[in-house]
């Protein structure tokens, strides 16, 4: 691609699928009939399998290292914790064979050498369909179990996650192509200068290590990025292929998008080296007025009336299990300060008083019960796409047109069977309008997500020749 090109952002005219397998949070229902198990293996299979006959780029897990808990009991909207992302995708990885395997795993807690090779490990044994959802995590009741606890600084989570990825990164090139010996007769297993050392010693960690795995087919893991603030898109800008991005609405995914070319041409990369997946939700139904009701249906059941009492109970701080979830928001003030809401939302460390004045006003203007607006305040308001098959194609055909995003990662609101209806119906859907793949195009995620191959990262000291065979 000529300079020019690059430094213009042009849309594919295509979007992809992620399946974002959540486990916990409100968006999944587990009390029907239907609902599976969170924890199954047999879950993750249906849900992977599906997804692959869609041909869905990526298989998605989030990281959440300790059950939340909520006054001192674990949270309501969770039933049970998620099980650890790299030994279920290494599960799945033996029962699919294209859709890409993303694990989330933080950089605040994690150690690079540690990480590098168990994803490493992952990408050779999925044949090159690995990749990292880098998060800083705002989890900070997690650093309790961990050696260092305690938490960093917002700032200095990005510090240290920009120095973890480069190490990342360095031990995953650190094998050159052929550095195994390919004859057995050879003299030793390692290549003369074909393998390099890394070392780091820094603030937060110190790295020497000789990298114990050769490359995958991809060459590394893909990287995905989740994290909003500005130092969060300047990181992703400079390290990210993928942002698992919080904008799926059209007119904000088009400024998103805005903001991230600008922030990779400014840190010297390409204006489309860096692809955009927003969570999303899908309801769809053979007409919009099913679908409709099909909402409605789907909303009651997600936040039934404890969980919306102990939503407000986290930004409360006190227990307001006596007031009626289908009557007014509590008169009464919240007994802390602060905000401590589980995680992952801009409200944490909010001022409790103005938020609940704020919210009751809100509340009281709509003539939202309690259980209204919790509904109407959880993330997916803005994140779901409801209608007919039709409508909602013909919707994600103009995201595709003007490049708005460069596909979606998907919530399925039931588990296993709720990718079915989008595999069976949306998906030829998109294919007839020419803006979703007919195959996958290669064996590899890098390949499937189309992105280039990376480039090697900085020259460090070769390992002198080892091990005799
Ligand atoms: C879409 C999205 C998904 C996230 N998923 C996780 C997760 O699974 N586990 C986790 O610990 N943090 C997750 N995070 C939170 C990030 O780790 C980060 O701590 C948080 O967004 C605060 O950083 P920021 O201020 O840059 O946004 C997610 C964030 C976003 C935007």
């Amino acid at each position: 691609m000529t300079q020019h090109n690059r430094a213009k952002f042009q849309p594919s005219g295509k979007i992809q699928f992620g399946i974002f397998f959540q486990g916990v949070n409100s968006g999944t229902i587990w009390k029907t009939p239907e609902s599976g198990s969170q924890t199954d293996f047999e879950s993750f299979r249906r849900i992977a399998q599906t997804a692959e006959r869609g041909l869905f780029a990526a298989f998605f897990l989030g990281e959440g290292l300790r059950l939340r808990e909520h006054l001192g009991r674990p949270h309501a909207l969770d039933v049970a914790g998620r099980p650890d992302a790299q030994t279920m995708l290494a599960a799945l990885a033996s029962v699919t064979s294209n859709i890409g395997l993303v694990a989330t795993q933080n950089t605040t807690y994690n150690d690079p050498a540690d990480l590098a090779h168990r994803l490493a490990s992952l990408d050779l044994l999925s044949g090159g369909r690995a990749a990292w959802n880098v998060v800083t995590t705002d989890n900070a009741w997690t650093g309790a179990n961990f050696r260092r606890g305690g938490y960093l600084d917002h700032a200095d989570r990005y510090v240290h996650a920009e120095a973890f990825v480069e190490t990342a990164k360095k031990i995953w090139d650190s094998w050159e192509d052929g550095a195994v010996s390919s004859s057995v007769s050879a003299d030793s297993w390692a290549v003369p200068g074909h393998t390099r050392r890394v070392h780091h010693s820094g603030q937060h960690y110190s790295v020497d290590v000789t990298p114990r795995l050769p490359r995958s087919v991809q060459y590394r893991p893909v990287l995905f990025q989740a994290g909003d603030s500005p130092e969060g898109r300047d990181f992703a800008a400079r390290q990210a292929d993928v942002i698992f991005s919080a904008h799926p609405k059209f007119d904000d995914a088009v400024e998103f998008r805005a903001h991230i070319v600008a922030r990779s041409l400014a840190a010297g990369r390409g204006a489309n080296d860096v692809q955009i997946m927003p969570a999303s939700e899908f309801i769809l139904a053979a007409t919009d007025e099913e679908a409709r009701e099909k909402k409605e249906w789907i909303r009651s059941l997600q936040i039934g009336p404890q969980q919306a009492v102990a939503y407000l109970e986290q930004f409360w701080g006190r227990e307001l299990s006596a007031y009626d979830p289908d009557g007014p928001l509590p008169e009464i003030d919240p007994v802390v300060e602060e905000t401590s809401e589980t995680r992952g939302s801009g409200f944490h460390g909010a001022k409790a008083r103005q938020l609940a004045e704020q919210w009751r006003a809100e509340a009281k203007e709509k003539g939202l019960s309690i259980r209204q607006f919790v509904s109407s305040r959880t993330s997916r308001v803005d994140a779901t796409f409801t209608g007919s098959y039709t409508a909602v194609a013909d919707t994600l055909a103009e995201y595709a047109r003007v490049g708005a995003v460069d596909g979606f990662n998907i919530s399925p609101w039931l588990i296993p069977t709720g990718l079915d209806d989008i595999v069976n119906h949306l998906v030829p859907e998109l294919q007839e309008r020419g803006v979703y793949p007919t195959e996958y195009v290669g064996s590899t995620l890098r390949e499937n997500l189309g992105l280039a191959t990376p480039l090697r990262s900085g020259a460090f000291e070769p390992v002198p020749a080892g091990g005799a065979r």
